[in-house]
């Protein structure tokens, strides 16, 4: 095992996992898991040359195209690394919830302020109606 089970998964972003695109530091990310396989390919069955051709770079459709046996997919644990990061997990991360962040937030909070005033124009009008 070459993660201990006590230490959580990283994550890493695709322009970090695409650096790792030479035969001497290969990674390849595989259903959203990424795997270092630099060790691996000497001793990959298929060759060496159908995984640099995915080097740095997402192999899942190729992988699976293979019909990889089970024990192919049993190996895969063993160069597991992380996970990758998904780009609107990124995108949300940097979002709502953290009150630190309200800088960031100016344009959405001003959108629904925008929204606040024709709401308390027509609350207003009902309310004058209603009691005029
Ligand atoms: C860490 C990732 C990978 C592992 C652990 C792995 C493992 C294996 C293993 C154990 C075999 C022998 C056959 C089997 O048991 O299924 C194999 C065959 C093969 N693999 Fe991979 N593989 C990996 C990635 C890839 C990728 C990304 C490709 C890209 C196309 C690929 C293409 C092939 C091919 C063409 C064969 C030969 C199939 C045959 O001779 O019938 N493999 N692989």
């Amino acid at each position: 095992m070459s993660v201990p089970a006590d230490s959580p998964p990283k994550t890493f972003v695709a322009d970090e996992i695409a650096t790792h695109n030479t035969r001497k530091d290969i990674w390849i990310v595989i259903n959203g898991r990424v795997y270092d396989v630099t060790r691996f390919l000497e001793e990959h069955p298929g060759g060496e040359e159908v995984i640099l051709e995915y080097a740095g770079r997402d192999a899942t459709e190729a992988f699976e195209d293979i019909g990889h046996s089970d024990d192919a997919r049993d190996m895969l644990k063993d160069f597991f690394i992380g996970n990758l990061k998904a780009p609107t997990a990124a995108t949300q991360a940097g979002g709502d919830a953290d009150a630190d962040h309200a800088h960031l937030r100016t344009k959405q909070n001003s959108s629904s302020w925008g929204l606040l005033v024709p709401v308390a124009v027509a609350v207003a009008f009902v309310a004058y109606k209603l009691y005029a």
